[in-house]
């Protein structure tokens, strides 16, 4: 056995992918090649994720080399100063019948209607509640709300999309809100409730956008134009998994394919809408399928400019379809997590912050990411349940003192951002009480 051997989960073998993680080049000359500066292709990016495709495992001495020169990428692109944001978590509902099999967001649409017995731990919210849900958010000082949901039967965009819709009844994944226990409303309604004095609202992903314009031939210029009217400010780069179809296909059959969810992030910049960007690694893919992915966002950004931040987003496996059916044993290593970091810091010469997931991987090792090219930590959240429902224990809120004392702790300068990263604040550690200050209500008071 290899001495590294198990240093990474990548599955070897159990799929037949005709990505391979074989290359032309050489980790030393890879890494060579992103001291320099110079662009990296997807062979140079092979070769720094598997710390060489010349043996097994993961070798903890040349991965160090790749985490240095990626912290040194950021020191030069970035400085010390480490951004979050205050902001807080509202999705709409977990209703969903896409089916992903790394999802346990999701509960059957079925068991949402207004006939059906038994209890769904699940929910719908209307509007007005989403509304309220935010108010409060805003009082204690958020600057942002991010919503992203569950492609619930009822969900439309607007009132004239359920006129299309209507009487097809089974068509589309469409059923009438009056089928529901709870009408969600359409896409437009909960984007204005949402839009309260000016907070910026961040929502609607490309999976949801298709949704958003199923059965018609709305381009994505068209819906991302009418949510933009409604209040939306920028869209985030989820659904986007694993962007290599021969991923997709395992994972998640039911969702767009690349090339459809490359379509709708250049639409959502088209009109004027920042996005961010993300990956989801640690399941049944290989390092080419992640060094792909990478070589898509890149060329993406080359040509929108409109990614703000690229967010690695480590699997969660334990209460997964991909591990109760015995497809995933475990999620990526910490070597394997550190290296998608760097790496992403290193291939992405575009994409000016990589976000470190304190959610995905929990304070201690978040902070340490930081160290590995990060440089933004995310965001309050005030409460989380992808995560959580999959099996994830790492909380669902962070305090403007907590990020202050954590940032400090690993010597760099916390700093409150906007979603943009225009606006931002330096906060002082030492300071007696501390509280958001860029939100449209936000004055300073602690977030509890
Ligand atoms: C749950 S979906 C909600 C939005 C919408 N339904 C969609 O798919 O775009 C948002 C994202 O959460 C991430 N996610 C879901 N389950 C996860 C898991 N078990 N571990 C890590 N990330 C997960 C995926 O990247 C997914 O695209
Ligand atoms: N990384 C995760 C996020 N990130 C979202 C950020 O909090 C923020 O919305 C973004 O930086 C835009 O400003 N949210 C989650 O719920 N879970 C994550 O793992
Ligand atoms: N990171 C996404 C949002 C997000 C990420 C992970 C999640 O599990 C949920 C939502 C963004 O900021 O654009
Ligand atoms: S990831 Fe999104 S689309 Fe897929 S099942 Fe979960 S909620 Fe539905």
């Amino acid at each position: 056995m290899d001495a590294f051997e198990a240093s990474a989960n990548v599955p070897r073998g159990d799929f037949e992918f005709d990505c391979r993680p074989e290359t032309e080049q050489s980790f030393e000359n890879a890494l060579e090649k992103a001291r320099s500066g110079a662009r990296l292709d997807v062979d140079d990016a092979i070769e720094l994720l598997t710390t060489g495709t010349d043996a097994a495992g993961i070798d903890p001495r040349r991965k160090d080399r790749v985490l240095e020169a990626a912290d040194r990428r950021r020191a030069e692109v970035i400085g010390e100063e480490v951004t979050f944001v205050a902001n807080l978590n509202n999705n709409v509902t977990t209703a969903c019948d896409v089916g992903c099999l790394f999802c346990n967001f999701k509960d059957a649409a079925a068991r949402f209607e207004a006939d059906h017995d038994g209890d769904t731990d699940g929910f719908t919210k209307t509007p007005a509640e989403s509304r309220t849900i935010v108010e409060d958010a805003l009082d204690r000082g958020i600057y942002e709300v991010c919503s992203v949901s569950g492609l619930h039967p009822a969900l439309a965009l607007d009132d004239e999309h359920h006129e299309i819709l209507a009487g097809r009844d089974g068509e589309h994944s469409y059923k009438p809100p009056a089928v529901y226990d709870t009408d969600p409303g359409t896409y437009v309604d909960q984007i204005e409730a949402m839009n309260v004095d000016g907070v910026h609202v961040h929502s609607t992903t490309p999976e949801e956008a298709y949704h958003a314009r199923r059965g018609t031939d709305w381009s994505y210029e068209d819906v991302f134009g009418r949510l933009r009217a409604a209040g939306l400010d920028s869209v985030p780069g989820t659904a986007a998994e694993i962007l290599v179809d021969e991923v997709r296909e395992v994972i998640c059959p039911g969702k767009i394919d690349t090339e459809e969810w490359v379509e709708a992030m250049t639409a959502a910049a088209s009109v004027g809408l920042d996005t961010t960007a993300t990956i989801m690694y640690g399941h049944v893919e290989n390092e080419a399928h992640r060094a792909r992915h990478l070589d898509r966002i890149r060329d993406l950004q080359d040509r929108t400019g409109a990614i703000t931040e690229f967010v690695p987003l480590s699997f969660v496996h334990h209460e997964t379809p991909l591990h109760e059916r015995g497809l995933v044993e475990a999620g990526a290593t910490a070597h394997e997590d550190e290296l998608m970091i760097a790496v992403s810091r290193l291939y992405l010469d575009n994409v000016e912050h990589i976000q470190s997931s304190w959610v995905k991987y929990g304070d201690a090792q978040g902070l340490k990411m930081l160290t590995c090219g990060a440089d933004d930590f995310m965001g309050t959240i005030l409460s989380e349940e992808i995560t959580k429902r999959a099996g994830g224990d790492y909380g669902e809120f962070r305090s403007v003192r907590e990020y202050a004392d954590m940032i400090a702790s690993i010597g760099r300068i916390p700093v409150e951002r906007s979603t943009d990263y225009e606006k931002r604040r330096r906060i002082d550690p030492d300071a007696g009480t501390l509280g958001p200050t860029l939100g449209p209500r936000a004055d300073g008071t602690p977030l509890l």
